[in-house]
């Protein structure tokens, strides 16, 4: 095997064939020609540790000091209610749509009543359970070192999983972040969401904010695409022409009813792997000096 970590018990591929084909042409255009699309919570963050869930960026807001416990219930509620859907492999995008903006539109809401402010989330993000995947320095280092561009495309909150990676010391030039950034008024007080908002299901042209940046970096014509949900799949829509693509995707829940749609959708299917080993692999692959 080419990548060593393609052995381990947690991945899963349709066709491993194809996946050989595609990191053997990912790595004939070497570092220059590549780019990294990424989701950020739950792909590059963790999605348990030591047994317990960890935290999206919304939650890391919702659990804070800065929520009243009313608001931290009503949050936990819409997450109960609106996740199991977000997930469900029984029902369409089409039908889940418009549920996710009912649910954004709701959390986003009833976090602009509670005058969050500007100059307490450093101290949220700190105080948090927030953990990126193991071997998250490699990866970050790597594409840094390698000039290789990383564009984050979140339905996150950007303000916090841009100080996740800060507080990490990991948030590099050649990073590049498309999501949702609180809106503050004169006083540092949140009054809203900046531009349309990013939910699981319309990571896509329609709300790229910025495509400058994928006509800047047109001749980066491979792309590797990590994400954790069907959703995540048109992240790379943005990219003026893609040549070859590997994607790569995280199961994280409901394994057993969820493994049979990521495997028509990923070409890489990792089962409950904590880890960033498989995409540091095929980047040392691609990278490797000889
Ligand atoms: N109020 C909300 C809304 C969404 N979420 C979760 O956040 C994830 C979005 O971030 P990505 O970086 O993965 O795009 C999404 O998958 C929801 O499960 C939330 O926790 N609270």
């Amino acid at each position: 095997m080419i990548i060593p970590e393609l052995g381990k018990a947690t991945v899963r591929m349709r066709d491993p064939e194809k996946v050989q084909g595609l990191i053997k042409a990912l790595q004939k255009g070497r570092e220059k020609k590549l780019q990294v699309i990424s989701d950020f919570d739950m792909t590059l963050s963790r999605f348990r540790f030591n047994g317990e869930r960890c935290p999206t960026c919304h939650n890391i807001v919702d659990n804070s000091s800065m929520i009243s416990e009313d608001c931290r219930k009503k949050l936990k509620d819409l997450f109960n209610i609106y996740y199991p859907i977000e997930i469900d492999p029984a029902k369409t995008i089409k039908e889940k749509y418009p549920l996710m903006v009912e649910w954004w539109t709701k959390a986003h809401a009833l976090l602009c009543e509670q005058k969050i402010r500007k100059d307490k989330l450093q101290q949220a993000v700190k105080e948090s359970q927030a953990k990126l995947r193991d071997g998250f320095e490699q990866f970050f280092n790597s594409l840094h070192r390698n000039e290789v561009p990383l564009f984050i495309f979140s339905a996150g909150i950007g303000d916090i999983l841009e100080e996740i990676i800060s507080q990490a010391g990991l948030f590099f030039p050649n990073v590049k972040v498309v999501s949702n950034y609180m809106d503050f008024d004169d006083n540092g007080v949140l009054i809203g969401f900046k531009g349309e908002m990013i939910h699981t299901f319309n990571k896509d042209n329609s709300v790229l904010r910025d495509t400058e940046y994928f006509k800047q970096i047109s001749e980066r014509s491979n792309v590797i695409l990590l994400g954790d949900t069907v959703g995540d799949l048109t992240m790379a829509d943005g990219v003026t022409s893609v040549e070859n693509i590997l994607k790569i995707g995280f199961l994280n829940d409901k394994v057993e009813e969820q493994t049979e749609l990521f495997l028509q959708s990923y070409d890489i299917v990792l089962i409950k792997d904590e880890t960033l080993d498989i995409a540091n692999g095929i980047l040392q692959y691609i990278t490797a000096k000889n």
